[in-house]
């Protein structure tokens, strides 16, 4: 995150909706600031209509939390602000206030590269409701961008079926904050370098790159083009093959690999970014495979997404490297993950009372009380996600998990299967107690996590629902406070 503090030079608290602060200051007002509450985070529905979501994010949402406060800039920005009437918004004691703040909620989260599900709580706080509510656009502004784009990439280098994908967008990408939060996401979802470069030196990503059209252009021939960039970068030579002419162009690429060869060094491959990709690809592949290029690779772009590349798969084309720019970066097909942050319970008097709020949708009623999430495994296979009261009755032999949203959707799941709770604990009363693990294995656990499913759910269009439950304890808890609610 240092690249966003260093752009805009202050703190991050006033990266936030007005309205948090209007709230801010009517909780402290009525003097229920420091009540103690509880905020989930979490989506709907899977984006691009797919079978599972990655999370992604965390490492930001750490950082946001860790340097919360508001610094004199912010406070006198606050300070200035006035109402219709012409009077201050805020009064001086809530400014003062404000200054003396300091993040001090209790964090639970799923890891970065976890797959995760619909309903599911994404990220808990618990703490002073003034707190919870001020974190509400800022996680979900790092989350929702950045859980959506490792989404898209995890299935772009699941069409790629383990080759490499080397994330292409900045140039693309909305915004400089949007490219590199695009950058780190993708390489969590399974990219293997990115070409920004500001990105590789931020987060320690790979890095990697070939050359552009413009390059060729600036020389009377391609031949020439590719000996100067030979004797340029003898160790980095992908020659873009399209300018002119495809296969005019491997046989360009041919011959500088040649003596390239000669020199003891070895074309790495060439890049192929228009026309039909599956025929050029195998046009490319046996040329260079009969000019003694075996490992030379084949790399191809061209707005490419996940289902141009499952079809270039099944057309048994020989692209082995896989440029992806617009289409990852900008979650092209689906441009917000839409992930929402909702209180579920508020401390009143010692006791927690847990809150719903009631919806003419059954989709749109939260999920109450404290709540985690167990993920039951049978023969090392993701069974099902089970939704649970962290304080209900949970040394039950057998749990009955029902769907949030279709009460007849009922499974059973053994309390001895093997199982994980997937909510860690990141923060105890604003002290980080979270081992950020580095973000190669981060892009290692996505992979592995990603392993442990079902490929039913995998599939790009028309997957098979993972199952995701409430406990019996817990749905009936929301059964019996939405009758409540909906009886005042
Ligand atoms: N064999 C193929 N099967 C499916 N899609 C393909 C195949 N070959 C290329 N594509 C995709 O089709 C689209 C082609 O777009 P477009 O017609 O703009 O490219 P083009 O003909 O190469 O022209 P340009 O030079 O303007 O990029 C791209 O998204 C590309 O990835
Ligand atoms: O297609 P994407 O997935 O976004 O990948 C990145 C694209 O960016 C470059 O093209 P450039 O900006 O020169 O434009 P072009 O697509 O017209 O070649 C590159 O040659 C790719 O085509
Ligand atoms: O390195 C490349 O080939 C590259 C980088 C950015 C965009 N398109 C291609």
């Amino acid at each position: 995150m240092k690249i966003t503090k260093d752009l805009y030079q202050s703190s991050l608290a006033l990266l936030t909706d007005f309205y948090q602060l209007t709230m801010a200051y009517a909780y402290w007002k009525s003097g229920k600031a420091e009540e103690e509450a509880v905020f989930n985070l979490f989506f709907r529905k899977n984006p691009f209509q797919g079978g599972f979501t990655i999370a992604a994010g965390l490492d930001y949402v750490i950082d946001y939390c860790r340097n919360f406060h508001f610094d004199e800039q912010d406070l006198s920005y606050l300070g200035q602000m006035k109402g219709k009437s012409g009077e201050a918004m805020f009064e001086v004691a809530f400014i003062d206030y404000l200054r003396e703040m300091r993040f001090s909620c209790d964090i639970d989260a799923v890891e970065e590269g976890s797959v995760i599900f619909p309903n599911s709580p994404l990220i808990r706080v618990k703490g002073p409701l003034i707190q919870c509510q001020l974190l509400e656009t800022p996680l979900l502004n790092i989350t929702n961008f950045q859980t959506l784009i490792a989404t898209k990439a995890a299935r772009i280098t699941l069409a790629a079926k383990g080759e490499d994908v080397l994330e292409f967008g900045l140039r693309r990408a909305q915004g400089i904050d949007g490219a590199l939060a695009a950058s780190r996401a993708a390489y969590i979802g399974g990219c293997s370098a990115t070409s920004n470069v500001m990105a590789g030196k931020l987060f320690g990503i790979p890095v990697s790159g070939t050359h552009a059209h413009s390059w060729i252009m600036s020389f009377d021939s391609e031949i020439e083009a590719f000996k100067a960039y030979a004797e340029a970068l003898p160790d980095n030579c992908v020659f873009l093959v399209d300018t002119y002419d495809t296969i005019k162009g491997v046989e360009h690429a041919i011959e500088v690999g040649k003596a390239l060869r000669e020199k003891g060094k070895e074309m790495l491959g060439v890049r192929i970014d228009s026309g039909d990709l599956a025929y050029y690809s195998n046009r490319a592949r046996q040329m260079l495979d009969e000019a003694g290029f075996e490992n030379a690779k084949i790399v191809a772009s061209n707005d490419l997404d996940e289902h141009i590349m499952f079809s270039l798969k099944v057309q048994e084309s020989s692209i082995n490297v896989w440029g992806v720019g617009t289409k990852l970066v900008t979650a092209y097909d689906q441009p917000a993950l839409g992930a929402v942050y909702k209180l579920s319970a508020i401390k009143k008097e010692g006791k927690w009372i847990p809150k719903v709020k009631v919806s003419q949708q059954s989709i749109k009623i939260n999920i109450p009380g404290f709540h985690n999430v167990r993920r039951f495994y049978k023969n090392g296979v993701a069974n099902a996600d089970m939704i649970f009261l962290e304080n209900g009755t949970n040394d039950k032999k057998e749990f009955l998990l029902i769907d949030p949203i279709d009460p007849t959707k009922r499974k059973k799941v053994g309390k001895d299967w093997d199982s994980e709770v997937l909510l860690k604990n990141i923060f105890v009363k604003g002290e980080k107690v979270y081992q950020r693990p580095d973000i190669h294995t981060i892009r290692e656990n996505t992979k592995a996590n990603l392993a442990k499913f079902d490929k039913a759910h995998k599939r790009l269009v028309n997957p098979h629902i993972y199952a995701v439950g409430l406990e019996e304890t817990l749905y009936n808890l929301r059964t019996s406070l939405v009758l409540e609610a909906k009886a005042k």
